[in-house]
């Protein structure tokens, strides 16, 4: 991670108000392939966005090289408890593959090693980047901020036992963590329109991740397909 030019804008700075593009596609859909993710990237960059998440250290390592945006970097391991980022080796992959930022899950969850979400805060800022907590709580969020969290994402927020299924974004946990955090809050999860994403500003989020809503074409086929000959 290079860091950034005296006088250039932080990343919060480049964040503020803007929208973040979330590449990415499931195991076994057709786009989960690291050319097509990153041409994705790049057209997230010329509709605009301030950023884009993206996930794999491999992807990231492409994306970093061909698009000149902050990449924020998680690596999914597994399908089941802590699996964004789980431990300090996946966080530091992301690190020398480019990423920007790292995002990790920062519920109150075991990690599959034993490790702290401390201590992935503490080695990837002595690796030179940023850490996003993916939480799904207020109280995930003031825990996460208190460990050094640069940036706090509702990403989790109705994907993690204990917190409700949802079908819109939770802006009452935007608004919750904006009101009680100095540190920025991305919202993230479900932003399926861009009234949605202006709302999630309005509640006070710092900044906006989209993802299925923009890079998703095999589940967005699938709503309008649904639509007209729901499977059964
Ligand atoms: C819960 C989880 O694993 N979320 C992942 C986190 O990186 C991605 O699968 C989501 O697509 C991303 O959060 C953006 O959300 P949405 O696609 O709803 O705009």
């Amino acid at each position: 991670m290079t860091p950034p030019a005296p006088g250039s804008p932080s990343l919060a700075e480049q964040l503020k108000g803007r929208l973040i593009v979330s590449c990415q596609a499931p195991p076994g859909d057709p786009m989960r392939h690291t050319d097509t993710l990153v041409r994705m990237a790049l057209a997230a960059r010329s509709g605009g966005a301030a950023a884009v998440r993206v996930n794999d250290p491999e992807v990231v390592a492409a994306t970093a090289a061909a698009v000149d945006l902050p990449v924020i970097g998680l690596w999914k391991d597994g399908d089941s408890g802590v699996f964004i980022t789980p431990t300090v080796r996946h966080a530091l992959a992301l690190v020398e593959a480019g990423a920007t930022v790292v995002a990790a899950d920062a519920t109150a969850r075991p990690r599959p090693d034993g490790s702290t979400f401390a201590a992935l805060v503490e080695a990837v800022h002595a690796a030179g980047a940023q850490v996003m907590a993916d939480v799904s709580t207020l109280g995930e969020g003031r825990a996460a901020a208190a460990q050094g969290a640069d940036l706090i994402g509702t990403t989790l927020s109705g994907y993690v036992p204990g917190s409700p299924v949802q079908s819109a974004p939770d802006l009452a946990l935007v608004t919750d963590l904006a009101g009680a955090l100095d540190t920025p809050v991305i919202a993230e999860g479900r932003i399926a329109t861009p009234e949605q994403a202006a709302q999630a500003l309005a509640a006070g989020a710092h900044g906006v991740v989209v993802g299925t809503a923009i890079t998703a074409p095999t589940a967005l086929t699938r709503l309008f397909a649904d639509a007209l000959a729901p499977r059964p």
